[in-house]
């Protein structure tokens, strides 16, 4: 996941290869509900791992579920069957309303003394029908600030009281289906002795999502009669029972940013389409139904039981005027597609968008037009003009408003025909449903590799490279490529080998190189299957990989290697020769220096700090002796690029060379 502050997307061109989806959030969290109120263990498997379930989890384990998370997307949960929770017990629910709401009422159901909060986006976003349901019943509950919203206070510290069971529990259906999701996963606690009736006051919204409420019901032994989905009818006996296990489908709302790409970026140039893995045709979830809108709009799809295969058909995309009520989550992505289409395209009955993570109507239309386009919005609809001409695309830094799917629609804007890229605010926030949604999509998206940028940070020995190029590369949520360490790596092996580091054995120390079974992972360094991390970092090994680096064949063997690192969304190289050979057409090149004096006294702090002697003039004649050989040879040699900036960092803090570098490359950004 990138935890960056921000993080730019180079423009993207293609999209091919397979992607595995994770866990559906909604059924993720439905899911561990049922599980917790049943008797025995139920394991789950493929359970989304991100924000929402994880404040799910945090809940049951204070309400004295068994939480035992076996990793590989395993959870087993073992249920309350029948024994009232921990009490008294406060809850954080942070942004999650799957969390939240259902709770909510099976807490109110069960007794106890309970405190129920979240982010301050969650103290906005109302209950109040579920509450006044509730308080229908007999439950005695409290909203903590305003009335109507989060945080609330269930006090039921003396017991149960009486519950008003005979007369049907009346719900609105309009705002949001959670309140009728929350109270169909609860009501079956109560209904024992009778039937339990809830009747939905207006149309009822979202109806998809009570469906995967009934089908996981069902799952656990609750078998919900309903009337056309406004009068619901719980039968009285009924008794959670765990199915032992269940496998969680992969998300149908996560799909539709793939099956987007795939309609705009697939199977050209003969490429094979784009296969998205986990959810399928046969889903349970309604969002599966983004599949029909993105037909309709030109996308060409296939597929079958957990699979879907996605190509470009029409282009530009077709414009459409859809009702999305059915599709409310991945409707979002659809209102970034219509950036490509041939029309207007209209998103309707879309007024549940106002009560989301943020007010995703407004949130939508203020990012859409930062793009160039023109957004018009009313009460419960969106429609959204095209960008038909390359120059009518603008670059656009988007606020993505703690909401996961802005994130990830506006990712989609980056396959725009200007090549302009695009900076999304805050990734982090996709960790409510799809933590490496950005790695996903870096996975499957291609481009042209000179897109993708490069900052090349060359310089002498220990003038602080390698610390400053990693942080930078850190902040921009950037790969790093440390080149130093392969040609120590070549030296290593080298000796290894038996080979002695001379210019007569060039071709054969070239040979080594070219199939260095090298592997950089986690901050670590393999060769073949050892992990040379600090075998490399002896002043030793330094001296060495300057004498193998001299050799021009040697080089020249390292290239394909080094070249590899270019990878989306970008990369940062440290080196002698990245700017000047490697990487010559790298936007920002970077000269780091420092005084020979402030270079040997850095070097021999680093040493003593890994408890290995050195004095610090023979570091000094050390590295100045390798400098020179750097600098002198003929390939490649030590040297600032002519359009390198110079940065002497002897009187600088890491953070501030840091900071200087990170400064030039934003100010070269067209945000
Ligand atoms: N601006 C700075 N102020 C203080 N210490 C620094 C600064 N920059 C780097 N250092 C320290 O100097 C030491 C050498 O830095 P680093 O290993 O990054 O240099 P390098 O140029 O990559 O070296 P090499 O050429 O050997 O790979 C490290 O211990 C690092 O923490
Ligand atoms: N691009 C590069 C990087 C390094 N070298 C040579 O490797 C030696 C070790 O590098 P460190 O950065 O890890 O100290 C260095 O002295 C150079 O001789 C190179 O030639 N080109």
């Amino acid at each position: 996941m990138y935890s960056t502050a921000f993080l730019d997307l180079p423009p993207l061109r293609q999209a091919s290869g397979s992607v595995q989806l994770p866990g559906s959030k909604s059924i993720s969290n439905r899911v561990l509900l049922l599980a917790a109120l049943s008797e025995g263990t139920t394991e789950v498997h493929d359970l989304l791992a991100s924000d929402d379930t994880r404040v799910m989890l945090d809940a049951l384990r204070a309400l004295g579920c068994g939480v035992h998370e076996a990793g590989g997307g395993v959870a087993c949960i073992t249920g309350l069957g029948g024994r009232r929770p921990a009490s008294p017990a406060k809850l954080f629910l942070g942004n999650a309303g799957t969390a939240m709401r259902p709770l909510t009422a099976a807490l109110a159901l069960l007794g106890g003394e309970y405190e129920l909060s979240g982010i301050p986006r969650m103290h906005e976003r109302p209950i109040g029908d579920l509450v006044d349901a509730l308080r229908q019943l007999g439950c005695r509950i409290d909203c903590l600030g305003s009335e109507g919203y989060p945080p609330l206070r269930i006090d039921h510290e003396g017991g149960l009281p009486p519950l008003r069971l005979d007369a049907p529990i009346r719900v609105r259906g309009d705002v949001s289906s959670q309140f009728l999701t929350a109270l169909l996963l609860a009501l079956p606690l109560v209904a024992q002795e009778q039937d339990v009736v809830i009747e939905v006051v207006g149309a009822l919204i979202s109806r998809p999502y009570i469906h995967i409420t009934l089908e996981l019901l069902a799952r656990f032994g609750i078998a919900v009669r309903h009337d056309d989905w406004q009068r619901f009818v719980i039968p009285a006996g009924s008794q959670y029972r765990s199915p032992g296990q269940i496998h969680v489908e992969a998300d149908a709302s996560s799909a539709s940013y793939f099956i987007a790409a795939g309609a705009m970026a697939a199977g050209l140039d003969g490429q094979k389409p784009l296969k998205i893995l986990g959810v399928g045709l046969d889903s349970i979830q309604g969002d599966i139904r983004f599949v029909e809108a993105a037909q309709a709009m030109g996308a060409r799809v296939a597929g079958g039981p957990g699979w879907l295969e996605v190509g470009r058909g029409a282009w530009p995309l077709k414009a459409i005027d859809l009702d999305c009520n059915h599709i409310p989550d991945a409707a979002m992505t659809l209102a970034v597609m219509a950036l490509y289409a041939d029309g207007v395209t209209t998103l309707r009955n879309i007024a549940s968008w106002r009560v989301k993570e943020t007010d995703r109507i407004a949130a939508m239309a203020c990012e859409l037009r930062k793009l160039g386009a023109t957004v018009e919005e009313g009460p419960d609809w969106l429609s959204v003009a095209p960008l038909p001409r390359a120059a009518d695309w603008r670059a656009a830094s988007i606020h993505t408003y703690d909401d996961h799917r802005v994130a990830m629609c506006f990712s989609l804007a980056a396959f725009n025909p200007a090549g302009l890229p695009v900076r999304i605010e805050d990734p982090r926030c996709v960790g409510k449903t799809f933590p490496d949604y950005f790695e996903a999509l870096f996975a499957v998206a291609q481009t042209p590799p000179e897109r993708i940028p490069v900052i090349c940070i060359d310089g002498p020995t220990a003038s602080g490279k390698g610390t400053v190029a990693a942080q930078v590369a850190q902040q921009l949520g950037y790969h790093f490529l440390d080149s130093g360490a392969m040609y120590r790596t070549a030296a290593l092996a080298a000796m290894r080998a038996g080979i002695a580091i001379e210019a007569q054995h060039e071709p054969r120390l070239a040979e080594l190189a070219r199939h260095l079974p090298v592997r950089f992972e986690g901050g670590r360094i393999w060769l073949a299957g050892d992990d040379i991390t600090d075998a490399i970092r002896t002043e030793e090994a330094g001296m060495n990989a300057s004498r193998v680096s001299a050799l021009p064949a040697v080089r020249q063997a390292l290239v394909a290697l080094q070249l590899g690192f270019r990878r989306l969304p970008g990369l940062v190289a440290d080196g002698r020769d990245m700017g000047t050979v490697i990487f010559p057409a790298a936007p920002l090149k970077v000269f780091l220096t420092a005084s020979a004096a402030v270079r040997a006294e850095r070097r021999h702090k680093q040493l003593i700090s890994k408890g290995i002697s050195a004095t610090i003039s023979d570091l000094r004649a050390d590295l100045e002796a390798r400098d020179a050989r750097d600098a002198s040879r003929s390939a490649s040699p030590l040297k600032a690029a002519e359009d390198a900036l110079l940065l002497d960092n002897s009187l600088l803090t890491i953070d501030e060379a840091v900071a200087q570098v990170v400064a030039w490359w934003q100010a070269r950004q067209p945000f």
